[in-house]
């Protein structure tokens, strides 16, 4: 896992590696611009024209480093400055001393149209919205058609918090080591396109002594976070669960859940649904066993949980009286591995006094609304809705797992994680009840909460991906459950 930083700590990150390693500053600038570009000459083929747009700061710097090294490769580049060189940073001054002859200089003004346009104006020292000058460079680049890459951020985005004015509107931003804060914020994506992380090899112990709670988990290690099995391990070793919840009409839901802790590994799955929807079931999921149902059209108000591994509660369930009754329940007397979702959260959100009730083996997984409901505040941004979600998972000793782009893990202890794996094909109703039947499997296959969190929402992302990449805009919620145990043989679980 990635530690992230805010921008104001990055400055001093870099200078302690570089005395570390007794290296100079420009050495690790151009590891910065040999990452940008290796990952460029996959993107962009080398007939495409390029223009860099520099600033006079290290990310300035950067720019102009790539704009040499895309020039050695192949590329047709041309180089635009703002602002006065002569006042620029020490390694921008040093990689304009060393740009070669036919790689002229000109301001931002003269720069002629290109296929691509690199950002490189600002990047974590930004203070201040855009203005002047600026502001006009970014409106102007905004309006043209070329694709458009950002350099470690776009320009005029804060790194740790929400945007004022203009930003640099990127397909792409390549950034640096770790994502910035703000290229995880769901309102900053426009900004940001699609988030490409580099390594610029400051190795992991420099982190160490930076203050930060927030992580970025690209399923690194995944295999450690996993639960092995020995090759006598029976169907008991696999967890019994029970995924509880559908009402008439939304039986699909819970149907979703059920098959994801299937195809997750679950030994027995049971399902604690409606009568009506006993058929419906036990028709298109026979590995699945039904619980005897309580209500006609609503679950029972009631179940037994008796040698019950783990359970996930929420899909389709509706907000009813017996549905009410059973999350409580289920809250209140059961304190094994619980999944909350759907409208078992929205329940919890009518009832407030029950969050008492939560504790360390339960793990709540709202969507955004469902989070606004849950807690009765709107987050004034996606900064304060994360700051939310800390507070949440720590005051009730819970676990809670904001589903989005992103979506981020908090943990009882203060620490939260954002995942980077998914796919906008996931974006699809459904997507979230697989998660649920995901996360119920792991717990009760017997993983720690935070493996288990870990592990499913990476798979989840991961599955997403690879149904994505098979279905494109038709991928369904099926589609993904489906994929999950190519995303488990993946990481090298059997
Ligand atoms: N780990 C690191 O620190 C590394 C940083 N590198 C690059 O260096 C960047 C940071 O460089 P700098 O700290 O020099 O900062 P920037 O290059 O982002 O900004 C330069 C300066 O512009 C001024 N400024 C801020 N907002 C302004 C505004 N709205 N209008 C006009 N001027 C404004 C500030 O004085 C700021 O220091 C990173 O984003 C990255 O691209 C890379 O070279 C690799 C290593
Ligand atoms: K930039």
């Amino acid at each position: 896992m990635q530690k992230i930083l805010s921008g104001n700590q990055v400055k001093s990150l870099d200078q302690k590696y570089i005395e570390g390693e007794g290296i100079h500053s420009y050495q690790l600038m151009e590891r910065a611009a040999m990452a940008f570009c290796d990952w460029f000459v996959t993107m962009v083929p080398e007939e495409r024209s390029v223009s860099v747009y520099c600033g006079t700061g290290n990310n300035g710097g950067d720019g102009l480093a790539i704009a040499r090294i895309l020039s050695q490769r192949g590329y047709s580049v041309a180089v635009g400055h703002i602002g006065d060189p002569e006042k620029g940073s020490t390694d921008f001054q040093h990689n304009l001393r060393v740009l070669p002859e036919k790689l002229p200089v000109s301001t931002w003004k003269n720069v002629t149209e290109s296929d691509v346009l690199i950002d490189a104006v600002f990047g974590v020292g930004i203070n201040r919205p855009l203005e002047g000058d600026y502001l006009k460079l970014i409106q102007y680049l905004n309006e043209k058609p070329a694709l458009k890459i950002s350099v470690d951020m776009p320009s005029g985005l804060p790194s740790d918090g929400p945007l004022e004015g203009e930003v640099f509107r990127a397909d792409y931003t390549v950034s640096f080591q770790f994502p910035k804060l703000s290229l995880l914020a769901p309102e900053h994506a426009a900004y940001a396109g699609k988030l490409i992380v580099r390594s610029i090899g400051i190795g992991r112990s420099y982190f160490d002594s930076f203050e930060s709670n927030r992580f970025f988990f690209s399923g690194e290690n995944l295999i450690r976070y996993h639960k092995k099995f020995l090759p006598s391990s029976h169907k008991g070793d696999f967890g019994r669960v029970v995924l509880a919840g559908g009402s008439y009409g939304k039986m699909g839901s819970i149907g979703l859940s059920t098959r994801a802790a299937l195809r997750t590994g679950s030994g027995l799955v049971f399902c604690h649904i409606p009568a009506c929807g006993v058929e419906i079931i036990q028709g298109s999921i026979p590995e699945a066993m039904v619980l005897p149902p309580g209500g006609e059209h609503e679950v029972g108000d009631r179940m037994d949980t008796e040698g019950i591994d783990a359970i996930g509660i929420g899909p389709g369930l509706g907000k009813g009286e017996n549905a009410a009754k059973l999350v409580y329940q289920v809250l209140s007397h059961y304190a094994g591995p619980t999944v909350l979702d759907a409208d078992a959260i929205n329940i919890l959100g009518d009832n407030p006094a029950w969050l008492n009730s939560l504790h360390a083996n339960a793990v709540l997984t709202p969507h955004l609304k469902e989070f606004e409901r849950l807690t009765g505040i709107a987050g004034k941004n996606h900064f304060h809705r994360m700051d939310l979600a800390r507070d949440f998972a720590r005051k009730y000793s819970c676990t809670l797992v904001l589903k989005g782009a992103f979506t981020l893990i908090s943990f009882p202890d203060g620490q939260q994680v954002f995942n980077n794996s998914g796919s906008l094909h996931m974006a699809t109703g459904g997507s979230g009840d697989v998660l649920t039947g995901i996360l119920t499997s792991f717990l009760g296959q017997g993983y720690s909460m935070k493996n288990a969190v870990l592990c499913g929402v990476f798979h989840h992302g991961h599955a997403g991906e690879l149904a994505g990449s098979c279905r494109g805009r038709g991928t369904l919620a099926s589609d993904i459950l489906e994929k999950i145990p190519d995303s488990l043989l993946h990481s090298g679980i059997e």
